[in-house]
């Protein structure tokens, strides 16, 4: 059984987007509770390489900003790692600048889509070579004199949202950025509070240039996306009861949440508040023996996006049919989330089929134990983690080091909690 109380670790995607606001930013800032993942880590090596003077203490950065138009060119390739975010939003930053750069990452990036923030790019003036039509790492960009854009995004996604609004910074007129669904908006947050001029009217997104962005200080609000491991793993196992502190609430990530609470599991939020334009939290979660199936589809998706494969294990304990659909995003993650959830839970004994954009799974299962393919996603290696404490058969992961990459030291709090 898990019991205890505490603090959730920083926020991923807002980690990110600290660092490099913070990169093109004039003058100092310092980030609080900071997400030391490995992820988080490539962002700051990369802004480092453009000249950027980034000190690390325990959980705070310390981001000497070289202004808008400030960067080096990087004298080495710049590499991300395993994550999307940084090679996704950083092109939106490089097209501004006036230097030549070239992105890599590791296997997993070289095989996810790049041409949905290149071709867009494209379309602003920027000159960008790479694999495939500017789809594939590694990507050359020569950036500079971009013209504005009036865009609609073919897929809903947060990260051609923010290189978007980013290279839009650096344009010769008022840029339009017109999303399909919404999804998570820290950029837009954090952009104004650094003196972005941006405006949103439901799914269209003004984005003015400026001269200049104002250095700030950022506290980065627990990462809701890291909480639904334990959230799960809470309602999943007998006697269980966990407060969560510090999860960051804004709207657009707490799919997880509407989710639990329709599957009749037992969540509540406590002592809400505000902390630097992001809505904080705490969360209650107890064991809920009686969870029932759901459906989701369409506008939650990007609400819940990264959540998905924990979801996934929970609906295998919940009573009834849940249906997952529309959420062919899951292919192109850290690996196809789609085929290595129904693969491995099919492993395991569960009822489970495999959909073009989803999954349908029919619960309440009794899972045995096994090795999981983990395919070294961090996501599909935590969310099958959630079901070791409530079997006594047990789950192997073929690879555990991937779990660095968003949440270190996630088995030592297991560890605390399971006391
Ligand atoms: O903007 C972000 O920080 C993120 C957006 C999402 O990706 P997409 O924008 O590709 O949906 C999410 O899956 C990723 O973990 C982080
Ligand atoms: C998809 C993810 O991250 P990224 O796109 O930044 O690699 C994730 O963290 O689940």
């Amino acid at each position: 059984m898990l019991r205890g109380c505490f603090e959730l670790i920083g926020d991923k995607s807002i980690s990110h987007r600290a660092v490099m606001f913070s990169s093109i930013s004039k003058g100092h800032n310092k980030i609080s509770n900071f997400l030391m993942g490995e992820d988080c880590l490539s962002t700051i090596s990369c802004f480092r390489k453009m000249g950027v003077d980034i000190q690390i203490d325990g959980k705070n950065v310390y981001v000497k900003g070289n202004g808008l138009y400030g960067l080096k060119r990087p004298e080495d390739i710049l590499d991300v790692g395993n994550s999307g975010t940084t090679i996704r939003l950083m092109m939106g930053i490089l097209a501004g600048n006036k230097f030549d750069a070239t992105l890599i990452g590791d296997d997993s990036i070289a095989k996810r889509p790049m041409k949905r923030v290149t071709d867009p790019l494209k379309l602003m003036g920027c000159n960008i070579e790479g694999n495939d039509d500017s789809n594939y790492t590694p990507i050359k960009i020569y950036g500079g004199n971009l013209n504005a854009i009036d865009y609609h995004m073919p897929v809903a996604s947060a990260q051609v949202k923010s290189a978007l609004i980013l290279a839009s910074l650096y344009a010769n007129d008022t840029s339009f950025i017109h999303e399909k669904i919404k999804s998570r908006n820290h950029t837009e947050i954090m952009l104004k509070s650094f003196g972005a001029d941006i405006n949103i009217e439901n799914l269209k997104i003004s984005v003015k240039p400026v001269n200049e962005l104002f250095s700030q200080d950022i506290y980065v609000p627990g990462d809701i996306s890291s909480a639904a491991f334990i959230i799960v793993s809470t309602l999943i196992t007998k006697d269980s009861e966990v407060i969560i502190k510090n999860v960051g609430l804004n709207e657009t990530r707490t799919g997880i949440i509407d989710v639990v609470k329709n599957m009749n599991g037992n969540i509540e939020i406590i002592n809400e508040r505000l902390v630097g334009g992001e809505l904080v939290g705490d969360l209650l979660v107890r064991y809920t023996p009686n969870l029932c199936a759901t459906t989701i589809d369409k506008d939650i998706i990007p609400r819940l996006i990264d959540e998905i494969p924990v979801i996934a294990v929970l609906a295998t304990q919940a009573e009834g049919t849940t249906i997952i659909k529309d959420a062919q995003e899951l292919k192109v993650k850290e690996s196809n989330r789609i085929k290595a959830m129904v693969d491995n839970l099919k492993i395991l004994g569960a009822n489970i089929e495999e959909l073009e954009d989803g999954m349908i799974i029919k619960g309440k299962a009794k899972l045995n134990g096994g090795k999981i393919n983990t395919f070294k996603d961090h996501r599909i290696a935590m969310a099958f983690s959630t079901l070791n404490l409530m079997s006594d058969e047990k789950i192997k992961l073929d690879n555990e080091d991937c779990i660095n990459v968003s949440f270190p030291g996630y088995f030592d709090l297991i560890k605390s909690l399971t006391k």
